[in-house]
């Protein structure tokens, strides 16, 4: 991936005038920072030549001299390490906002893909050092260009070919950082990769707790990390090696600069080309020249590690949401519910076969359906479509008689609700969570959701009533509790379809019958899918459609598909016989 230069100046825009300053402050530190060597030369010409009485008298206002710039320089200093830090921290926060943004418009398809801890590494531990390379890439280098070439021009006037053998060393240099440049960067995009591995791992470990527990299976958790944690370990090693390389290599590039300095000054001070004071100021400003080479080095990793941040960061800011609005998209009006499937044919990505092809099938405003057949069929999937978390491979679902690809995809969810088997809640008060069904509800019309929910009478026995913390993912509740704030979240949202998926299948007898209660209260006046494997429950349907995989083979009510003794007969007299 080429760098995107653009797009990495684009996030100092909101800075810019702040960030002017640091680097006109970091120069004026720089440009002040070459006039000792000059003074020093001043002084020592001064001593060297004899003329004591004079030189002392200048030692003192060249001293007070060299306070003020040194008083200046601080101040200047303290303004850009302070300032041009906290631009940089501003940059990388607004870096990570725009990713999390984006990551929230991202599809279904790129989650089934990605690892979660993968992606938390992304946010967090990738974009750390990119408030150190906002920082200190340009100022740094602004700084260090000044002091390199202001050193240059002094050398070259106190001595040209001395200065010009040691300039012989830098496109040796120049090549040597740019390889080990590139061997650095791939070395730390491992590193990221690897500790983005670490992170799935613990992610996927810890939000499975219960059943690593459950099965005693601790030690295998262990191995698994370690696993990960010692392949993060192999890729630091490689990077301390070339790092190693890179910065001993430098090193010598510049003890044989030095070297050459000596060798030749000292000749030239033999030879009477040049005097004692010379060389001494000649050897101060290599050493302001070597300075930049050595920090720019070693600084080199932290900035690699921000650009290879960056690299990754704009891996996932390029993709587009598979899923996304049309330009024209329009915002439903009232929707009275009617769904439609027209020849609908689906295909999760990178999967050979169809879930399913060519279905069609129509539900009216407001009818109660159920959807049955044998696991894998397709029941999820099919409703997904609706709210649009996948897109047909063909055909066309519409709501109301419009195409769901033409809805503004915020006015479409919006009037579909969902409950499902597993209920994610979020760590929190019941309050909050039951109020994620709509941000702008008032606490009455919460507390109301939630009596029409049953779930008030066990909310108000909790310690603290709607304001107690449920914890991550409401552990401190029954899965029927779980499955009523659910449900009062969505009755909050007031949509006009809804999608029951196997909303109850994982309650006990007396859960499942108060959840039930409250679903049926839910469904009133809304078009319903209810999803269910336990036939017993979707009796009432108006209309139950059989899918398998060939399609949808039956429809029809309870009594009229038992009456036809075909695919529903079957399955029900098959759970029957389990039962009994
Ligand atoms: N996100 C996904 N990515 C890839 N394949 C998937 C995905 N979700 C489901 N599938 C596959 O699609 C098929 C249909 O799955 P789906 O969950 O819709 O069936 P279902 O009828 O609802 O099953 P169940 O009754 O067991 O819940 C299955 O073969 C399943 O493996």
């Amino acid at each position: 991936m080429r760098f995107p230069v653009r797009k990495f100046f684009s996030y100092y825009k909101p800075y810019l005038p702040l960030f002017l300053s640091v680097l006109a402050c970091a120069f004026i530190v720089s440009a002040l920072t070459l006039v000792f060597p000059l003074l020093v030369r001043y002084i020592t010409k001064d001593v060297l030549e004899g003329d004591l009485s004079t030189a002392l008298s200048e030692v003192y206002w060249i001293g007070g001299l060299m306070l003020v710039l040194v008083a200046i320089q601080n101040i200047g200093n303290y303004f850009v390490d302070y300032k041009g830090h906290e631009i940089g921290a501003r940059m990388e926060r607004d870096l990570r906002s725009e990713l999390f943004a984006h990551m929230q418009k991202l599809s279904f398809s790129f989650y089934d893909k990605e690892k979660t801890g993968q992606l938390m590494s992304r946010l967090t531990n990738d974009l750390l050092q990119l408030s150190e390379l906002y920082h200190h890439g340009p100022e740094d280098y602004l700084k260090y260009l000044i002091r390199f070439i202001g050193a240059f021009i002094i050398l070259f006037f106190i001595n040209a070919p001395l200065t010009i053998a040691v300039f012989c060393f830098l496109p040796f240099l120049g090549v040597f950082s740019l390889y080990f440049n590139k061997i650095l960067n791939r070395a730390l995009r491992r590193n990221k990769e690897r500790i983005a591995d670490v992170n799935a791992q613990v992610e996927d470990s810890l939000s499975g707790i219960r059943v690593v527990k459950s099965f005693t299976n601790e030690l295998i958790e262990i191995e698994k990390f370690n696993r990960e944690n010692n392949r993060f370990l192999d890729s630091r090693k490689n990077t301390y090696k070339a790092e190693a390389y890179f910065f001993n290599g430098v090193e010598t590039f510049i003890q044989l600069i030095t070297i050459t300095v000596i060798i030749f000054g000292s000749t030239s001070i033999v030879n009477q080309i040049l005097d004692l004071a010379d060389l001494i100021t000649f050897l101060l400003y290599v050493s302001f020249m070597i300075e930049p080479i050595q920090k720019l080095t070693h600084m080199s990793t932290q900035f690699q590690e921000g650009i290879t941040g960056f690299q990754r960061f704009m891996e996932i800011m390029n993709l587009k949401p598979a899923i996304d609005n049309k330009s024209n998209a329009m915002t439903m009006p009232k929707v009275l519910g009617e769904i439609t499937f027209q020849q609908v044919s689906f295909r999760y990505e990178d999967h050979l076969d169809d879930v399913f092809v060519n279905l069609s099938l129509t539900i009216q405003p407001g009818e109660y359906v159920a959807l049955v057949g044998p696991s894998g069929a397709g029941k999820t999937t099919l409703c997904s479509l609706i709210p649009r978390f996948y897109d047909v491979t063909d055909g066309d679902v519409l709501l109301d008689g419009i195409n769901v690809r033409d809805i503004d995809l915020q006015s479409l969810r919006k009037t579909i609700g969902i409950v499902q088997q597993d209920v994610y809640l979020f760590a929190g008060t019941v309050m909050e969570n039951i109020r994620y069904g709509n941000p702008a509800a008032s606490d009455e019309e919460i507390i109301v959701a939630a009596k029409h929910a049953n779930a008030d009478d066990f909310i108000m026995s909790l310690p603290n009533g709607y304001d107690s913390e449920i914890g991550q993912r409401g552990v401190k509740l029954s899965g029927g509790q779980k499955q009523r704030l659910s449900i009062a979240r969505v009755f909050l949202k007031n949509p006009p379809v809804l999608i029951l998926d196997e909303a109850t299948s994982a309650l006990d007898y007396e859960s499942e019958n108060i959840v039930k209660e409250s679903l049926e209260m839910l469904a009133e006046g809304r078009t319903t899918i209810v999803i269910a494997h336990r036939l017993s429950t979707i009796r009432n349907a108006e209309r139950i459609f059989v899918l398998t995989e060939d399609g949808i083979v039956e429809q029809g009510s309870h009594n009229e598909l038992l009456a036809r003794d075909g695919a529903y007969a079957h399955l029900y007299s098959k759970q029957f016989e389990l039962q009994i």
